[in-house]
């Protein structure tokens, strides 16, 4: 497959999408930043894309399993998630100088990733010059408007990515009598175990936490509280996609596929696909959980490092749902963690139908460094993915309701210290159903933005 040709099959299929080298885009984004940042730059750059490579996607090759391959998380094709990861481990071992025997390197992948047109959902700052280093400062001060970043930003975006509403958006209101949060909430939610919260990247004791039911009072605190962070938030740079405007979109059917530890296992890339990736007991299962509105879907514990493989669902037999294991749970121990990362982050790199990943992000602790590290590498390695801040309902003892904005705000401005622009974010509660609306509406206009991209149909006939 010749770059020109997949060009061409591209943008017949999205004749308003750009197809830049990032590094062009992101150069461009650093001039703009130096006379006034404009978000309307930002947004007219949204989908990068480096050469498309030639040959073909390791996907072509994979097994493809049928949806009637079920069973739980963890067992797909009759194998435990232990027995999957166990079989995936590697199986030579060196010995060390000091006759201690040191794990064996963990199998590279079969081929390198393949570069395919993506969503830019982060930027990254290109220079570290003094110039730079003041204009971040003013960051922190300098508030860009809601007319700015929102409205301009959305005027760049609709035009490049989305032209008419997608099909299966439902009236608003038909999923309104559901977001009591009773009918999302697993059955442990509001249970969750806080014995180990990462503070400033490690693992360290902490039982001051309050614990908040489906129940609590508070849940009118958080309605209040995120408009004022929505008031926040228009001072951030961030990347806002215009996407069509219904507010909900129907999860029909929702099911378990399989379950797997390497990438050419996933099923076929037929669809676009969603994943979820946060620190182990971030509450990525729950979220899964809560927007397909089925209990048990994905399995949630309040232990972490419940998760231990990459999870397929299917939904409404039209787009996947990934699942994958938590990063940053030291009692998983260094192999199981160096595993659980390796293929994961080959799975970010080498799905090819990847439309989006969140990354969630605790919003009732402080900022983490193993998030803010995570972020960056996902920047780096352009992988689209949206921040998506979980446990909103959940407070501290003693500590105001408004402290959870705070860690929001204090997150995104760590985070702003290495990327010039800020992916979209939303805030959420698997507990109380909050932001479910927004998370699937906002999945549904990525589908149909994906699909015009061509990405798919190019993956179907074979070509990438
Ligand atoms: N209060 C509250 N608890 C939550 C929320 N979401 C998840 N939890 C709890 O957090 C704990 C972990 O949830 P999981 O969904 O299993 O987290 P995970 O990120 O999938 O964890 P791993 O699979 O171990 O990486 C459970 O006890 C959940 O009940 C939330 O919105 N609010
Ligand atoms: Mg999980």
């Amino acid at each position: 497959m010749q770059a020109a040709q997949v060009e061409r099959i591209l943008s017949g299929h999205n004749a308003c999408c750009r197809y830049e080298h990032t590094s062009t885009i992101a150069r461009r984004l650093q001039l703009s930043r130096s006379k006034v940042i404009s978000p309307l730059n930002a947004a007219m750059m949204v989908f990068a894309a480096l050469p498309p490579r030639s040959g073909k996607s390791p996907m072509q090759n994979s097994k493809r399993s049928s949806p009637k391959d079920k069973g739980r998380p963890g067992e797909a094709k009759g194998k435990s998630e232990k027995a999957l990861i166990q079989s995936s481990k590697p199986k030579r071992s060196s010995t060390t100088s000091s006759g201690g025997v040191e794990p064996a390197a963990l199998p590279a992948p079969a081929v390198a990733s393949p570069r395919l047109p993506r969503p830019v959902a982060s930027i990254r700052h290109l220079t570290s010059s003094p110039e730079a280093d003041t204009q971040l400062k003013a960051l922190d001060t300098v508030a860009i408007g809601p007319a700015a970043s929102a409205t301009e930003a959305s005027a760049g975006l609709g035009e490049l990515i989305c032209g008419t509403a997608p099909v299966d958006y439902v009236a608003p209101g038909d999923l309104a009598s559901k977001t009591s949060g009773e009918d999302f909430a697993t059955g442990e939610l509001g249970q969750d175990d806080d014995s180990d919260v990462e503070e400033d990247g490690f693992l360290v004791a902490d039982g001051d936490v309050s614990e908040i039911g489906c129940q609590d009072p508070c849940q009118d605190d958080v309605q209040a509280n995120t408009g004022d962070m929505a008031t926040e938030e228009d001072a951030f740079p961030e990347i806002q996609f215009n996407l069509p405007n219904p507010t909900n979109v129907k999860v029909k059917t929702a099911e378990y596929l399989q379950s797997c530890v390497k990438v050419p296992d996933c099923p076929a890339p037929r669809f676009p696909e969603f994943a979820v990736i946060g620190r182990s007991n971030v509450g990525k299962s729950s979220l899964i959980n809560m927007l397909t509105g089925r209990r048990d879907l994905a399995l949630v514990s309040k232990q972490p490092g419940k998760t231990k493989c990459i999870n397929h669902f299917l939904i409404n037999g039209s787009w996947y749902f990934v699942d994958l294991p938590g990063y940053g749970y030291a009692k998983v121990g260094a192999q199981g963690r160096q595993q659980f990362d390796a293929f994961t982050r080959e799975y970010f790199k080498m799905r090819p139908n990847l439309a989006m990943v969140f990354l969630l992000v605790d919003a009732s602790i402080p900022p983490q460094k193993v998030d803010l590290e995570y972020a960056n590498w996902l920047t780096d390695n352009e992988v689209p993915f949206t921040l998506v801040f979980t446990k909103a309902d959940k407070r501290r003892k003693g500590v105001p309701s408004s402290a959870r904005d705070s860690h929001v705000t204090s997150f995104k401005r760590s985070l702003l210290r290495d990327l010039a622009f800020l992916p979209p974010s939303i805030l959420t509660s698997s507990a109380k159903g909050l932001g479910r609306g927004e998370l699937l509406n906002f999945i549904a206009g990525l589908r149909v933005a994906f699909e015009r991209s061509g990405r798919l149909a190019a993956i179907r006939q074979g070509m990438l």
